[in-house]
């Protein structure tokens, strides 16, 4: 039987898992560097878990700066077999006040000059994106966010920006207009890298405020952001209860991103670089 074992990436807010059992915290190294923190392993209701704080202990790490490729590749390398991103992010429709969570189903990309590929000169690879967000451990997200009473809201589009500064009004309306639902700027790539190292991805975008395009409210600002996330990360830490409860002992059954890069890799075995293929078995070993 195949287990469930769960990345969580934390965020604003998020900076560590309280309530896990079997704790034990290991610093790694990747191919692509160190990640943003050493992996905390633990479980709970029996499901294992690793978390991994994206913006590093105190908060040290801008979203430019977040190493995700390593990131990824840590949380492949401890066995992970699914991951579920934590975020805290704005508001661009009324109806998503402060406090609900979005479970994200789409991503419209306008970060610049992130590394968004483990792959590149001397093995390239073209993994479909169409559908970037694994349905089944989302459905399960709403379920669980659901059963703990918590506003979800099960699908919606998440707009990555490359900050740090949050947006002008003019960039706000403009991504409303394009109908967007809700903007931060870590999920990208992040679902980009968890789809090339094989591992289904699902995101919790919980929203903390409305941005600045809207009339008689304060544009955000860390403030907003943070004492909202006080709350947010309380119906988190319950959401993760229901899920894992939920997980534990249920078969995983496999899930087409599990194998993913059977079709994706177009250099041929006798053009690939051996250095490249070194680093890359570390998140694609499956088909290298
Ligand atoms: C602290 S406000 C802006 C900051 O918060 C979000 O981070 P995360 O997605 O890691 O929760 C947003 O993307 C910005 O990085
Ligand atoms: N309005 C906003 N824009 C970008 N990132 C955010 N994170 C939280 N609120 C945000």
């Amino acid at each position: 039987m195949t287990h469930w074992k769960l990345g969580i990436i934390g965020g604003s807010g998020l900076y560590a898992l309280e309530g896990l059992e079997s704790v034990r915290s290991e610093t790694v190294e990747t191919p692509w560097g160190a990640p943003s923190a050493p992996l905390t392993h633990g479980t709970l209701n029996g499901v294992e878990l690793v978390f991994l704080p994206r913006h590093g202990a105190g908060h040290r790490l801008s979203p430019s700066d977040i190493p995700f490729r390593a990131n990824i590749a840590a949380l492949k390398m401890a066995g992970c077999t699914d991951i579920v991103s934590i975020s805290a992010c704005g508001s661009l429709r009324e109806h998503l006040a402060p406090g609900h969570f979005v479970i994200v189903d789409q991503y419209v990309d306008r970060t610049d000059g992130r590394a968004r590929s483990f792959f590149g000169a001397g093995c390239v690879a073209h993994v479909p994106m169409a559908q970037p967000v694994c349905a089944r451990l989302a459905g399960l997200i709403g379920d669980a966010g659901e059963a703990a009473g918590v506003p979800v809201q099960r699908g919606g589009t998440y707009i990555t920006i490359e900050g740090p500064q949050f947006s002008t009004r003019a960039e706000s309306e403009l991504y409303r207009h394009w109908g967007m639902d809700v903007i931060g700027m870590t999920n990208m790539p992040e679902a980009r890298l968890a789809r090339e190292a094989e591992l289904p991805y699902a995101s919790i975008a919980m929203v903390t405020d409305y941005d600045c395009w809207r009339d008689g409210e304060e544009s955000v600002d860390v403030a907003a952001v943070l004492r909202v996330m006080r709350d947010n990360t309380v119906k988190a830490r319950a959401l993760l209860t229901r899920l894992t409860a939920m997980l534990a002992g249920r078969e995983r059954a496999p899930d087409p991103v599990d194998t993913v890069l059977d079709t994706a890799i177009i250099t041929p075995p006798e053009a690939r670089d051996p250095e490249i293929v070194a680093r890359l078995r570390t998140i694609a070993g499956r088909v290298l």
